[in-house]
């Protein structure tokens, strides 16, 4: 890996993302309103929950509701996509949400087949469920487990996972790569034997206020949002910052920049160029029309973000 010294540099890069006029009302779409409503409906069910959140951001935009309306039962709390997190910082993070009053926390990785960590959840919920009050599910001998999170954290995939590992059985939930696949009422899907555990697979759900732009834009860039409810621009332009600030510079190579860079519109015409993606457009001189060729930005920003999802820029931490 080359050393860039004029990155070094701190005067060159932004210390702070300029958000502009930007409002993050919007970014809450209706149906995840009703999707927390039949959540609550279902709590009765429920022994235990289990919360799904990127662990490239603990610390923000989880959805308070889960903790404030369902918290009623154990809560469990996975910080999922362990191999795209940085997560060298692993106890210091635990040690915080600690301090926070969130305990019981397991960090997954979902698509891969044997997770340590998806194993360790069956018996760390037998053992808190075992450890309360079941109230009026005392008689019932099954389980039952309600996965929670903001959008395309990967609920579905840890449902699969839990299968796969506990009952050696394919597929239930549907995965998706967008945020929102899951919309559809609560099912219930068994995912263990011995004893019997089912899951409750949730729509994901935003939370209804989010906190301020940053945090909005972090859960962008982790891809639990829409991209072009936020823009894709934007998102790319973040992501440079985020990369640049955390001096996390394979983009470099992977798209032949000549060093590192803070101007997202150089880096998007790098990526666009490394790509082949370029747009004719005609222009009017003063000679008659011509047709040129000029880098496809959009296109080039879906790589860019794209890349950073599929872990091809390195590992990340956001918080
Ligand atoms: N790299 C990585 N990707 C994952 C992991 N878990 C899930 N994914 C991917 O994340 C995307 C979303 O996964 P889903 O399981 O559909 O997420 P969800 O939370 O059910 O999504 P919604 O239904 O939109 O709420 C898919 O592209 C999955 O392949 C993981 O541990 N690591």
């Amino acid at each position: 890996m080359r050393i860039y010294h004029s990155l070094l540099n701190a005067a060159k890069f932004r210390k702070v993302f300029d958000f502009g006029e930007r409002e993050v009302a919007h970014w809450f779409p209706g149906h995840m309103a009703k999707g927390l409503k039949q959540m609550r409906d279902s709590l009765r069910k429920v022994d235990c929950i289990i919360e799904i959140h990127d662990a490239r951001i603990p610390f923000s935009g989880r959805n308070p509701s889960f903790q404030e309306s369902l918290d009623v039962r154990p809560h469990i709390l996975l910080l999922n996509k362990l191999d795209l997190a940085d997560t060298s910082k692993k106890q210091s993070i635990l040690k915080q949400l600690d301090r926070e009053g969130v305990r019981n926390v397991l960090f997954t990785d979902c698509l891969r087949q044997r997770d340590e960590n998806v194993k360790r959840i069956v018996p760390l919920v037998t053992e808190l469920i075992g450890s309360g009050s079941r109230f009026h599910r005392e008689e019932d001998r099954s389980y039952c487990l309600m996965v929670v999170g903001v959008p395309n954290v990967g609920k579905s995939s840890l449902i699969n996972a839990v299968r796969r590992t506990y009952l050696k059985k394919g597929k239930a939930s549907k995965v998706g790569g967008e945020p929102g696949i899951t919309k559809a009422v609560l099912t219930k899907i068994q995912v263990c034997e011995r004893p019997i555990i089912y899951l409750l697979d949730t729509p994901g759900v935003l939370p209804p206020r989010i906190e301020n732009i940053e945090t909005g834009m972090k859960l962008a860039l982790c891809g639990t949002i829409l991209d072009h409810l936020v823009g894709e621009d934007v998102i790319a332009d973040y992501l440079l910052f985020s990369l640049n600030r955390r001096e996390r510079f394979s983009y470099i190579e992977k798209y032949n920049l000549e060093e590192p860079s803070d101007d997202i519109q150089h880096v998007l015409k790098c990526i666009a160029v490394k790509l082949g993606k370029t747009k004719r457009v005609k222009a009017i001189t003063g000679v008659g029309n011509i047709t040129v060729q000029l880098p496809d930005y959009s296109a080039a920003a879906y790589d860019f973000i794209r890349a950073f999802r599929k872990g091809e820029l390195g590992k990340v931490m956001l918080d």
